[in-house]
């Protein structure tokens, strides 16, 4: 129903000139293979049903598993709770022929995956980005699967849609083993999915023909020529920032980045001497940070221009991930999954800023720049750098 309450709990729409259409990409019946979720500007399907948000119960046993809750209680609290709830945007929605739409790689933190990023996503997307959100198999992520290869022996009727899905839970640490050595290892797989993901996307954009192991009616020879190739970027939240450090330092396709609220004890100490050339934007809460975590980035950052950094005032390290826009408020503030900022208001200046610096760094020819400002931390709400008190720099 429209009921208040639904309305109020939703995840917001994207704001810009495309309706969004989503879909699910897995290549290989291999962990090795690749998982995304498509964002993209769609026609306006109207047919088509929002897309659900989160679209296997085993995604709810894994956050169980993350947020050290028993699964029982867990997987039946997230059912009731959030077992309804879809995202904005029309599931396996026709393409949208016509343009060359510029490229984002979206990265996911630790204990999240592929969906529930869904309101930059979205955003992104209606604003003419094609946006492939990887799910990461390095067991940083809640749940993920790949689909076992139909072995011969089983019956081969064309109706066993059934799909032989093969799961991976988040990998908790280990009483005495090193995070930094375990967080070191996976920003580089998660890195290497991100390339992968980015040189599938160029391979549908040539017209190659790619086997999607998921079954999906969704025409991926429409992606032919759809692709701006010279202008792509990453994109991450936490560890998924720091993925998109490791991302621009191996490739450099990847033209720009977006890090959010970065998490950066995962980047390995070599990455100071300067190998990152890219521009790179630090959005970051104002709760999360932390003095060591913020050196690290001003350590990147070292007298680079195009290496910028932003703070929203009032929000919280949950206030990117779609849960923030999901939850009550009672709910929201004990997990701390809202700041005192409104948290539409906290993804806008996310948003905005975003696509203020893609509009520079990729040279679009849209009306962005109009969002500069917040770039430079000047804002309602938005602060240029830090909050946090940083030791005075060591004398040179
Ligand atoms: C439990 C102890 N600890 C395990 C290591 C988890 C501690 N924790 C804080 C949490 C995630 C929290 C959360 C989420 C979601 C609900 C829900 F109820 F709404 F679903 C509740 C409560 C519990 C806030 C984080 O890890 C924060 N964090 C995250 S959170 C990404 C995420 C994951 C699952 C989601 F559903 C939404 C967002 N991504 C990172 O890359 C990094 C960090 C920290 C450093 C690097």
């Amino acid at each position: 129903g429209s009921s208040s309450t639904e309305k109020f709990y939703r995840i917001p729409k994207g704001k810009g000139p495309h309706s969004v259409g989503c879909t699910d990409l897995m290549t290989e019946n291999a962990v090795e293979g690749s998982f995304l979720r498509l964002y993209y500007p769609s026609c306006n399907a109207t047919d088509n049903e929002e897309a659900p948000w989160i679209p296997d119960k085993e995604y709810y046993q894994g956050l169980s598993d993350f947020l050290n809750m028993y699964r029982v209680v867990g997987e039946r609290l997230f059912q009731y709770y959030v077992g309804s709830v879809t995202c904005p945007a029309k599931s396996n929605a026709a393409f949208k022929l016509g343009e060359k739409y510029p490229l984002l790689i979206f990265s996911h933190g630790l204990g999240a995956f592929r969906t529930i990023y869904s309101a930059i996503c979205i955003e992104m997307a209606s604003q003419g980005f094609v946006v492939a959100a990887v799910e990461h198999r390095d067991e940083s992520a809640s749940a993920t699967y790949y689909c076992k290869k139909k072995s011969l022996s089983e019956p081969r009727e064309e109706s066993t849609s059934s799909l032989e899905k093969e799961w991976i839970y988040y990998r908790k640490l280990k009483t005495g083993e090193e995070e930094r050595c375990l967080r070191h290892k996976q920003v580089q797989q998660r890195a290497q999915e991100c390339i992968k993901a980015l040189n599938l996307i160029l391979k549908i954009n040539s017209g190659e023909e790619v086997t999607n192991v998921l079954n999906s009616n969704f025409d991926w020879n429409s992606l032919k020529d759809s692709v701006d190739t010279s202008r792509i970027a990453v994109m991450g939240h936490s560890f998924g920032g720091a993925t998109v450090i490791e991302s621009l330092s191996k490739e450099i396709r990847f033209r720009c980045g977006i890090a959010l609220d970065a998490w950066m004890l995962p980047v390995g100490d070599d990455i100071y001497q300067n190998s990152v050339q890219q521009p790179l934007l630090f959005i970051n809460s104002e709760k999360f940070q932390w003095a060591d975590n913020i050196l690290k980035m001003k350590k990147l950052s070292s007298n680079d221009t195009n290496k910028k950094m932003i703070t929203i005032k009032g929000s919280v390290h949950q206030s990117f991930p779609d849960f923030t826009f999901v939850s009550g408020g009672l709910i929201g503030r004990f997990f701390k999954l809202k700041g005192e900022i409104d948290p539409n208001e906290a993804i806008d200046i996310s948003n905005h800023a975003s696509l203020a610096f893609l509009q520079k760094h990729l040279s679009l020819k849209k009306d962005f720049d109009q969002w500069d400002s917040l770039v430079d931390g000047i804002g309602p709400n938005v602060i240029p750098g830090t909050n946090i008190d940083l030791p005075p720099a060591e004398p040179e």
